[in-house]
Parts: structure tokens; C-alpha cells; sequence
């Protein structure tokens, strides 16, 4: 097993790569463009990009899943085993190649990239663009050619998007999330923290409230037992005596009078 050189390429990929261009042999690989499909992870309306003379770019951003289809259909012999890469410039941005890395013998059609954008900026991707590259590698004996459910694909299919479904919690939507809830959480305790002044206010309010009437209230209780003190001496005074003797003073008065 070994993979195929240059010239080896210029002879075979001709008939193996569809849109064959002689420019896009790079020393021992092949590179492949992005097509006419992609698949957004964080697509709002849940369906693929189709990418025509008028809508040519993708942005993948920062941590998103994408799937990427080839403009190339690849035709794989049967005696030899295709790998499949991203190319450094794309990679070094961030752009991981999940899906698989190879292409049995026997395939017909185009290929879909799974990637998956780690670096911290979006990625914009254009229609056309050279992207991927493909090695070929010959087998050392012969093998069984590919017969599976890829065979002759040539779209992303409904299946695939599917298994891509449901809540990304990729690090970008977590610091989202993250970043609303501590937004949140401010509003919480600016709202906490005027209901607990206002609630501080009002019981220092009814505390004074309270000892002004404990003041009033003592005060009337000492005024009350001064009156109760000035009675008790009032009626303790025998009335009577005081009435008799006024009279007594007045005879007396009377009787000095008619002796003058
Ligand atoms: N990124 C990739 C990787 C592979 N393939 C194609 C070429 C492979 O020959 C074929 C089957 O690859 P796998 O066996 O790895 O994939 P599955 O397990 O999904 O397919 P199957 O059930 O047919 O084995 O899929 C593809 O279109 N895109």
C-alpha cells in the first residue's frame, strides 16, 4: 500500500473527479471546493443554504456545526482507498473536520463534510473555493467495493440534517446564556436591593412611630395619676368643717355688726 504521486494523480483523477482541474493537484492531494449545499447548525429556518451565482458565502460561526457538500463527485476505483482532510489555511482558523477521513473503494459521488468551528472568530467560506483535499492511497490486495447508503450521494441528505437537530450547547451559546443570566441576575439585585431600602425605611418609620407613642402614652399615664392623686386629697378635705365653720365666721360677723 502506498499513496499516489503526482504523475500517478495527472493519469488517474481525470477520470475519478468530475470537474477534473490539472491546477488542483497539490504535490501528492487533490483539492476539493464547496458546492452548491451547506447546513447551518444555528439556521433559523432549519434548512440547508443553497449557494448559487448570487448567494456564495457561508459564515460558520464560532462554535458551529456545519455540513459541506463538494462541488466534485468523486469516483474512488476499486483498488484503491481515498483520505480526506481540511486544508491548513482553514484549519488553522479553527475548522475541525469531525466526519470521517476516508472514502472506500467503489464510492460514487459527492462528499459531505462534517466541521465544526473551535477558533474564537466566524468562519466565511465561499462557493467554489478550494477547501478539502483528498489523497489516494492503492490497496494491497484487492477488497469489496462500497455498496452502503452514501453510495451516489449527491445532496445533504434530510437524515443527516436531522441528526444535527436539537440545542447546540456549543461554548459561544453557553457564554450567551452565561451573559443574560449574570444581566439577569444584576436586575435581580438592583430590584432586591430598593425593595430591601424601602422595606429598611419603613420599619425604621414605625420603630419611631411606635416610641412616640410609647412617650405619649407613659406621659398620659402620669398625668393621669396626678389627677387621681389631686382627687384622692380633695375628697381626703371634710367639707362640712369648712362649710361650718364659713357660717360660724359669718354669725360671728353679723352679731359684732348689730353690737355696733
Ligand atoms: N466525510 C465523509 C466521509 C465519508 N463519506 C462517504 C464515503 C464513504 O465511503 C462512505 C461510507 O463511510 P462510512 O462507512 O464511514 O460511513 P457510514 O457508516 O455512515 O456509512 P455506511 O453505513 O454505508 O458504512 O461515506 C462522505 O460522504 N463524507
Amino acid at each position: 500500500m502506498g499513496f499516489l504521486g503526482t504523475n500517478e494523480l495527472r493519469q488517474i483523477l481525470p477520470n475519478c473527479i468530475d470537474k477534473f482541474d490539472d491546477k488542483r493537484i497539490d504535490n501528492v492531494a487533490y483539492e476539493l471546493s464547496l458546492g452548491e449545499e451547506a447546513y447551518l447548525t444555528d439556521s433559523k429556518s432549519g434548512k440547508k443554504e443553497k449557494l448559487d451565482d448570487k448567494n456564495t458565502q457561508i459564515v460558520i460561526k464560532s462554535g458551529q456545526f456545519a455540513l459541506l457538500l463538494t462541488d466534485e463527485v468523486v469516483s474512488i476505483p476499486d483498488d484503491l482507498i481515498a483520505f480526506i482532510s481540511i486544508k491548513f489555511s482553514q484549519k488553522i482558523k479553527g475548522l475541525i473536520n469531525v466526519s470521517g477521513f476516508h472514502v472506500d473503494p467503489g464510492f460514487k459521488g459527492k462528499i459531505i463534510f462534517s466541521v465544526y468551528n473551535a477558533g474564537p472568530t466566524n468562519i466565511v467560506l465561499d462557493k467554489g473555493n478550494p477547501y478539502f483535499m483528498i489523497w489516494f492511497s492503492n490497496l494491497t490486495s484487492s477488497s469489496l467495493v462500497y455498496n452502503g447508503k452514501h453510495k451516489g450521494q449527491n445532496s445533504i441528505s434530510g437524515e443527516v440534517i436531522h441528526s444535527l437537530n436539537g440545542e447546540l450547547a456549543s461554548p459561544n451559546v453557553l457564554l450567551d446564556r452565561i451573559k443574560s443570566n449574570e444581566s439577569k441576575l444584576t436586575n435581580f439585585s438592583w430590584a432586591a436591593g430598593v425593595i430591601m431600602s424601602i422595606g429598611l425605611g419603613l420599619s425604621v418609620k414605625t420603630c419611631s412611630d411606635n416610641s412616640k407613642f410609647n412617650e405619649g402614652y407613659q406621659q398620659g399615664l402620669k398625668e393621669r395619676k396626678i389627677e387621681v392623686l389631686i382627687d384622692s386629697a380633695i375628697q381626703r378635705v371634710d367639707i362640712d368643717s369648712v362649710i361650718n365653720d364659713r357660717i360660724e365666721k359669718q354669725l360671728k360677723q353679723k352679731k359684732d355688726d348689730s353690737k355696733k
